[in-house]
């Protein structure tokens, strides 16, 4: 590989392309990465992590209300939008430093700007040097899809969300999906007037129906008001800044803030992909096999660019299996059965394995097994909201092929549980494990 400049060249330090190049120069390899925003990718610094932390601090509103009942007595609580998004910004410099540092230890060179492909083994930097390296890897993610249709450019996307100078009295949310979901919980702690707004009759289609419908009851209890079968004609903005969405269904929503949440589209346009012959699916995702490889056999691609499943533990197993496979002499796949998901939504939803409808289109006899309670911290809250733990059996041995969860902290719940489903554990097993108490995770192992 000495006539390359690298053996490996990675356009793209996010989830995905920071594995790969950190695991392929532990094997050896003269690895470079390209990044034109900043290291870390969507996850660190516009995705998963300052969500997760906006999750944390809005719950703060309810979680103050509560303890009352717990006996605390406080003065007026009151929240200031500027102190959590700063003090997210510096986490999420401080994470930003750390992967530039883990690249740098593992003697990756980062180049901060874009690079595209120029051929099978050779990227051009925005500053129009050129590179030649004996493998490239595409791991240039997913972008937030905005509509074509009037004034949809007044909205706003994830890109932006983290870091609004204020915070709205009303927020529209465009979409149905997980962005949508967390954000209208973020916003409707944090006192902001929220209406989700989906074009289906359906939020969160791949989650399990009774689990999706106790989020609708939920969120509607809690004031976010959620609109079905519901599209935009146009957006048009007002002199007072406010937008004006005028609808399919002929009526007009006013707001203050519009957010796009329908989904993310490969990030695959202008890099060169076509010019050298990368194969291209009708979405831009770029066409990968098994092993990450795309048809130019010195060219492969990893995570949200290859829109297999947009989540960041996937990108970073497909970023391993690829450096492994190509420097460390251990080819291998990514095994995509029994991945555990989590909306983080308020209450969350967690999930992993077939829903009820999956399950009894695959198998003959299906069973289900629910426990639907009040957390006992709600309980003396006060809070009228209920838990639903859904667990579904397939076969005459009732091997548990889906764990379906919605309630507090669903998704710490869940990893855990999601072992026993990946290891195709059954009903028995889960009845055979002494609960632990007192615990919402005990309601895994006492299922009627
Ligand atoms: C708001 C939000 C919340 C999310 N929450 C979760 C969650 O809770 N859990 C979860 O598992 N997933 C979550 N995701 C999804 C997760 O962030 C992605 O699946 C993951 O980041 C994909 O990793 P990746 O390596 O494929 O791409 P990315 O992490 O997006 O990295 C791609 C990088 O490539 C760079 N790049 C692109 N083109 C070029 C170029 N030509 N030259 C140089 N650099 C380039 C980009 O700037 C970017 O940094 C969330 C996403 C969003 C938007
Ligand atoms: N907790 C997590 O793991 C997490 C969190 C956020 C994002 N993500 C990842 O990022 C991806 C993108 O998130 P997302 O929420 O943007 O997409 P999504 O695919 O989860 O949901 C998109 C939603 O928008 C709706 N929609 C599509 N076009 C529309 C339109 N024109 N008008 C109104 N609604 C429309 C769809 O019906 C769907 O409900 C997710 O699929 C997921 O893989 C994961």
């Amino acid at each position: 590989m000495a006539e390359f400049e690298y053996d490996l060249f990675v356009i793209g330090a996010g989830s995905g392309g920071v594995r790969a190049s950190r695991i392929a120069a532990s094997h050896g390899a003269r690895v470079a990465v390209a990044e034109e925003h900043r290291v870390g990718g969507t996850c660190v610094i516009r995705g998963c992590v300052p969500k997760k932390l906006l999750v944390y601090g809005s719950h703060f509103a309810e979680d103050l209300h509560d303890a009352q009942r717990f006996g605390w007595n406080m003065a007026r609580a009151t929240f200031d939008w500027n102190i959590l998004r700063d003090n997210v910004a510096a986490e999420v410099n401080r994470l930003e430093g750390l992967y530039g540092q883990t690249l740098g230890n593992n003697k990756v060179e980062v180049f901060r700007e874009r690079a595209v492909v120029t051929g099978p083994n050779s990227v051009r930097l925005a500053s129009g040097r050129e590179i030649s390296a004996a493998y490239i890897l595409i791991a240039t993610g997913a972008w937030p899809s905005v509509p074509e249709i009037a004034g949809a450019g007044h909205g706003i996307t994830s890109n932006e969300v983290f870091s609004l100078p204020e915070l709205p009295k009303r927020a529209v949310i465009a979409g149905g999906g997980y962005i949508a979901n967390e954000f209208a919980g973020i916003f409707n702690e944090l006192g902001v007037k929220v209406s989700l707004v989906t074009h289906g009759d359906r939020i969160l289609r791949s989650y399990d129906d009774e689990i999706v419908d106790r989020l609708v009851d939920i969120s509607g209890h809690k004031g976010i008001d959620i609109r079905f079968n519901c599209s935009f004609k146009s957006i048009t903005k007002q002199d007072d800044g406010s937008l004006v969405i005028e609808t399919n269904q002929g009526e007009t929503i006013e707001t203050d803030l519009l957010l796009w949440a329908i989904g993310r589209t490969p990030h695959s346009k202008g890099l060169g992909l076509e010019d050298v012959g990368v194969a291209l699916g009708k979405d831009g995702s770029v066409q990968v096999g098994d092993d990450n490889r795309t048809n130019v056999p010195s060219i492969y691609a990893v995570g949200d660019v290859t829109n297999r499943v947009q989540l960041t533990p996937i990108a970073i197993r497909e970023g391993h299996a690829f450096a492994d496979s190509v420097f460390g002499n251990n080819p291998r796949t990514v095994n995509y059965d029994c991945i555990p998901t989590a909306v983080f939504s308020n209450p969350p939803i967690a999930s992993v394995g077939m829903t009820e409808a999956e399950a009894r289109a695959a198998h003959p006899d299906v069973k289900i097994y629910k426990s639907d309670f009040r957390a006992m911290k709600n309980v003396l809250a006060d809070r009228n909201e209920r838990a639903l733990y859904k667990m579904v059996v397939a076969g005459a041995n009732e091997r548990v092929v889906g764990l379906h969860l919605i309630g507090p902290d669903s998704g710490e719940i869940l990893q855990a549980a999601a072992i026993a489903v990946k290891a195709g554990l059954t009903k028995q097993d889960f009845d055979d494990t002494v609960a632990l108490h007192p615990s919402m995770s005990e309601e895994l192992v006492l299922m009627k």
